[in-house]
């Protein structure tokens, strides 16, 4: 498991904060279970642009392999990459229990990734991660690098605005507890104007933005078109 790493654009304290939690990735009543409830609505909402059955997928920053399993469940080829090597021992063994082909893990940043295996995957995935590297910038030109030509590449992450303030790091860590406190680190938070200037910067378009929404009162989570708190981009090359 254990591979060379020559970058430099990651936070040991996050790494560490998901590698004590690792054993729990794959239960659903957990901190992880905002995760697992918001899987089935992700994995649709790549699925209607990308059409995952019979593509190469790359799951960048997959922790225990939520999201890279039900993308391989869809027919596709995964591979998932995380520097938190607990979390990739967690998805490993997952993968062997559920008895999952196609699917495979690497202890590798994306930056390396992207300068070994440029344009070599149709769909490139990169959820709620951003939030968690000292350079979002180089993580989204990684991803770009990472994509063929014609591929997607999909992002997640928190809006920065006191709305997401309250509901993502009041609400969500100190008032329902759904998180542990000190998930998020607000100065981290990527506003969508952000994350196009981003994108443009890399090559990518932003097709499309979409917002989840969490009614607490009914433990829902649904996409909305609202994107002041969690979102996602689907994105695009932009054609020369
Ligand atoms: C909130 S979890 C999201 C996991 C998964 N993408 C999902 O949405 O289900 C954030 C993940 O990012 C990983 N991470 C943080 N910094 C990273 C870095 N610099 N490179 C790769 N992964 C990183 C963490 O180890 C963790 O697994």
């Amino acid at each position: 498991m254990t591979e060379p790493a020559t970058h430099i654009n990651v936070d040991p304290s996050e790494i560490e904060k998901f590698s004590q939690l690792a054993h729990k990735w794959w239960d659903q009543e957990s901190e992880f279970k905002p995760l697992h409830r918001i899987n089935p609505l992700r994995l649709q909402y790549i699925d209607d642009y990308a059409s995952l059955k019979g593509k190469n997928v790359v799951d960048v920053g997959c922790g225990g392999g939520i999201l890279t399993e039900a993308i391989t469940q869809a027919g596709a080829t995964t591979l998932g990459v995380d520097l938190a090597e607990k979390s990739l021992k967690i998805a490993q063994l997952h993968a062997i229990e559920t008895e999952l082909q196609n699917v495979s893990y690497r202890l590798v940043s994306v930056e390396d990734l992207a300068a070994e295996q440029p344009k070599q995957f149709d769909v490139v995935v990169c959820m709620e991660m951003m939030e968690h590297v000292p350079d979002p910038a180089s993580v989204i030109r990684s991803c770009a690098q990472l994509a063929k030509d014609d591929g997607w590449i999909f992002f997640s992450t928190i809006n920065r605005n006191p709305k997401s303030y309250f509901q993502s790091i009041l609400a969500a860590e100190y008032i329902m507890g759904l998180l542990p406190r000190g998930t998020h680190d607000y100065k981290k938070f990527v506003t969508p104007a952000e994350m196009a200037r981003m994108c443009r910067n890399a090559g990518l378009e932003i097709v499309n933005f979409t917002g989840f929404t969490f009614n607490p009162l009914t433990d829902v989570y649904s996409l909305c078109d609202s994107i002041d708190v969690n979102y996602m981009a689907a994105c695009r090359k932009i054609q020369a």
